[in-house]
């Protein structure tokens, strides 16, 4: 998405920012761990993959997760205080990107013909915001390991930032991965996620795709991902089913299908799991 209404100052500083976190040392990092006392896996944090079996193999990237939204279930203690302008930039970063999300979701209704409101209804007070900031470090063997295994991603919509210079992402077409170049002109890439393919009942897609990584050079990703209440009944929107198209999937809690999503994924291999979930 170009021509989205948000500074490209603001865009840079959200970068910069993150480019310092991740320049730190790794015990100044290591006090946003991800990890409880060095071995219990928590969603928030600074770290990699939760480990869940002994021969999988890790993402070659560090990562810093936090709950950005509902602004009163933020955890502080997970936000950096290095770089200093860390938290005041995410703060208004995460302002703007709501905005471009709302934008987005009032659209595509009116591709289907639906009431402009029906997708952001979906999201009510609890609905959960994440920022995920990937670092990928330059890799001596980039043909053995990824930065990010193959995925769809779990919530509804997903706003990225990208590297201006490097690129990695690459998505799944027809059997055949295909490369995202770098960011250029501050665009933002919009994913949509399993969340969203299910509300819609399969019109919109969430789309495979992986990060590769880069002999050479790190690159960096900021993710903001836009789920629903964990809480909330996900399912296909009863006024895009009718007799010739009946739901395609069942219906269920957010938060036991994003513990399906994670097992799924976890191995890095297998298909979408969307179609693994159809009726
Ligand atoms: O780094 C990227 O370009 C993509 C990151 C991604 O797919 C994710 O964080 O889910
Ligand atoms: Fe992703």
């Amino acid at each position: 998405v170009s021509n989205h209404g948000m500074e490209a100052s603001m865009m840079d500083s959200v970068f910069t920012a993150s480019r310092e976190f991740f320049q730190l040392p790794l015990e100044e990092k290591k006090k946003c761990s991800n990890l409880i006392d060095g071995k219990h896996f928590q969603v928030e944090g600074y770290g990699n993959d939760q480990v869940r079996t002994q021969d999988q193999r890790l993402d070659w990237s560090d990562r810093l997760h936090l709950r950005v939204e509902p602004e009163g279930g933020r955890n502080l203690d997970h936000w950096p205080t290095h770089p200093k302008s860390f938290r005041d930039d995410l703060h208004e970063y995460a302002l703007k990107c709501k905005g471009i999300r709302d934008d987005i979701l009032r659209a595509m209704p009116k591709i289907l013909k639906l009431d402009a409101d029906c997708l952001v209804n979906q999201f009510n007070s609890n609905a959960p915001t994440f920022a995920r900031f990937n670092h990928f470090p330059p890799c001596p063997r980039p043909d053995l390991v990824l930065g990010i295994k193959p995925h769809a991603d779990f919530p509804a919509l997903t706003v990225l930032l990208m590297d201006n210079d490097v690129a990695g992402l690459q998505y799944l077409r027809d059997g055949t991965w295909y490369n995202v170049p770098a960011a250029c002109d501050h665009t933002l890439l919009i994913n949509i996620g399993l969340t969203m393919e299910i509300m819609t009942n399969g019109i919109f897609t969430g789309p495979m795709h992986r990060v590769v990584t880069n002999a050479d050079k790190e690159r960096i990703s900021v993710a903001m991902f836009y789920g629903v209440d964990p809480e909330q009944e996900i399912g296909p929107m009863a006024h895009l089913l009718s007799e010739e198209q009946p739901a395609q999937y069942r219906k269920m809690k957010a938060k036991d299908l994003l513990v399906l999503h994670h097992e799924h994924y976890a191995g890095g291999r297998g298909p979408r799991i969307a179609d693994t979930l159809k009726i």
